[in-house]
């Protein structure tokens, strides 16, 4: 029981304040998340949605506070992260391999994704609402316990949209964690709704 429980994904954003250039981004900013929550941020441009993300990814440094994170992450931002060069089910593999995750993982996230008929072509061909499914798809072929998602659905078509819901549900629904950053309100329950200012503080 208490390995089972240690195994579980959480995520504590404690205090976190950031400095960008010479700008303060984000200010006493504090989130708890577990295991099944989705955290939907929404905010102006430039409020600090992606900052936060690229915290929780640890590709920024905190300028003050702390962040505490339990479980492997993945992170689908604006950088589509495939070879362009590469077929579509090539890119994804090179990544599956990367993370360690099953051919199967790879196939159902290419159909959770709508991406068979396209995984033959290369990724420089495709347009730029399939691009985005295949980063998507990327991420859930990973098998990460927390998904860091920065404007995911930006492009999508809404059949493509109703199929993210449906893998963010299943996400949480598995235990895992999903950080969604979106212009829009959310189209699922989420556990946590945060709205920063232009600041950059949670209101
Ligand atoms: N490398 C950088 N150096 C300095 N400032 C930066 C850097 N990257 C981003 N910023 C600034 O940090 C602030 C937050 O940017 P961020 O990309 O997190 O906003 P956002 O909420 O995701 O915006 P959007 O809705 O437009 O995507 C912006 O004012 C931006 O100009």
């Amino acid at each position: 029981m208490s390995s089972r429980q240690a195994s579980l994904p959480s995520l504590h954003i404690d205090n976190v304040a950031v400095m960008r250039g010479n700008r303060m981004v984000l200010r006493g900013l504090s989130v708890t998340a577990r295991a099944g929550d989705v955290i939907w941020i929404r905010g102006a441009n430039g409020c600090g949605k992606s900052t936060l993300l690229r915290l929780v990814a640890g590709l920024l440094t905190v300028t003050s506070g702390k962040i505490h994170s339990e479980g492997r992450m993945a992170l689908a931002d604006e950088n589509l992260a495939l070879d362009a060069n590469m077929t579509v089910e090539d890119a994804l593999r090179f990544w599956a391999d990367m993370d360690g995750a099953s051919t199967e993982a790879r196939e159902a996230a290419l159909a959770a994704m709508d991406l068979q008929e396209l995984a033959h072509i290369p990724v420089h061909f495709l347009s730029t609402g399939q691009r985005k499914r295949a980063s998507i798809a990327r991420v859930l072929a990973s098998g990460a316990d927390i998904w860091l998602m920065d404007e995911p659905y930006n492009g999508l078509d809404s059949a493509s949209c109703a199929r993210l819901d449906e893998a963010i549900i299943g996400r949480a629904a598995a235990g895992g964690i999903v950080l969604v950053a979106a212009h829009q309100p959310p189209s699922i329950n989420v556990a946590i709704s945060l709205s920063l200012d232009s600041q950059g503080v949670a209101i």
